[in-house]
């Protein structure tokens, strides 16, 4: 029987998410606050500013109602920016509370909330009272929005404390092009997502300032070392880290010019100006605050992260990136490894 599910985000993954699953025969309502996004969707059956290739299928619905979208979901599912979760997971609340309706929550959105430097399901958790909410499960892993809308075959990692609950979302959203695989360790899976777009952000810089591939795999691998390095000393289980939402999330966000962090790199590699880069892009570009959330939580866990702090540099304090590199070269000599 097909599963009523509430997608709120009509952006670049909310989308193609959105139309995987009616695709899959899911009841899909996609809830949008764009008035014409939303007709647009429903009469020409495209998102034109976000998914320019995609045929959408005629079973998903979109709508500008909150109350309309959530109402009978059995799954709701999270794919707005980071900065955006809680205000529309109080918007949520309160239309669960209404209609006395108890779904699974998923999210999809990579990021930690700057301020609190909170993890997406931590924030869902302190907005959606246990009341109203039916678990929650983290959807992640290598997963371009334009490479899901073209059937590309995609793996992805679906975490969440309850392996049945992960095991009912894995079924609902598997086809023959896109696989799923359960994990339990939400911390581990939800900080390898936020940090791997602050390293995407630093790769795209040196693929724009002309370095070569030792240098992007240096960056790269050294990075893992350190976003692993937080994420354990959170309570992740380092194995995560070498899994689909670790490396291999690491790995298409800094190889793809489909990746939004990997391009503004690219472009503040070149030499723009950060204000403009964003503006210029028209969707999120996640690692821009989550380096300042990295930062600001590494420092106050005695945490090295000297990448995701160079990068923090470069970002808010005005550094020139190659000052950056060149302090992060003249580091002192360590072993590759701190084995106990
Ligand atoms: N794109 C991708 O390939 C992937 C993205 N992700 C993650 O998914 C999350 C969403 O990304 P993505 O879809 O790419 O982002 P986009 O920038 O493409 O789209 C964001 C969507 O959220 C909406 N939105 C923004 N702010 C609000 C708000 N306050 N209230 C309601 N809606 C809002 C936007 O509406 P409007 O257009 O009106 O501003 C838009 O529909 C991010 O955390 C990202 O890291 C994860 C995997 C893959
Ligand atoms: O998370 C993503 C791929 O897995 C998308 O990365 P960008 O946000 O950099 O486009």
């Amino acid at each position: 029987m097909a599963v009523q599910v509430a997608v709120l985000g009509a952006g670049s993954w909310g989308t193609a998410l959105a139309n995987l699953l009616a695709e899959n025969g899911q009841d899909v309502k996609i809830w949008e606050h764009n008035a014409e996004r939303v007709a647009e969707i429903n009469e020409q059956h495209t998102n034109k500013h976000y998914l320019p290739e995609l045929k959408i299928s005629p079973r998903l619905k979109a709508t500008s109602e909150l109350a309309d979208a959530l109402n009978g979901a059995q799954i709701v599912l999270f794919v707005v920016p980071t900065k955006a979760i809680r205000e529309v997971a109080k918007q949520v609340e309160k239309v669960l509370r209404i209609q006395q309706a108890r779904p699974v929550i998923v999210h999809a959105a990579k990021g930690l909330e700057q301020g609190t430097h909170l993890r997406i399901s931590q924030i869902l958790e302190e907005e959606i009272p246990a009341a109203n909410r039916n678990g929650i499960v983290v959807l992640s892993g290598p997963s371009h929005a334009e490479n899901v809308a073209q059937k590309d075959i995609t793996a992805l990692t679906v975490a969440s404390h309850d392996v049945e609950q992960a095991e009912w979302v894995q079924n609902i959203f598997s086809n023959d092009y896109f696989r799923l695989y359960t994990n339990q360790d939400v911390i581990g899976v939800e900080m390898g997502a936020a940090l791997k777009n602050v390293i995407a952000l630093g790769v795209g810089a040196i693929h724009g300032l002309g370095y070569g591939d030792n240098t992007k795999a240096a960056l790269m691998t050294r990075g893992l070392a350190e976003i692993s390095r937080l994420g354990v000393a959170m309570g992740a289980n380092p194995l995560t880290f070498i899994g689909l939402s670790g490396v291999g999330d690491l790995v298409v966000t800094c190889t793809s010019v489909n990746s939004r962090n990997w391009r503004a790199g690219n472009q503040l590699g070149q030499g723009a100006k950060l204000d403009d880069v964003l503006q210029n892009m028209g969707m999120v570009v996640e690692g821009v605050a989550t380096a300042q959330s990295a930062h600001e939580l590494a420092d106050s866990m005695d945490i090295d992260m000297p990448i995701t702090n160079a990068i923090y540099d470069v970002l808010y304090q005005g550094k020139d990136i190659k000052a950056a590199i060149a302090e992060l070269m003249q580091r002192s000599n360590k072993p590759e490894f701190n084995f106990e």
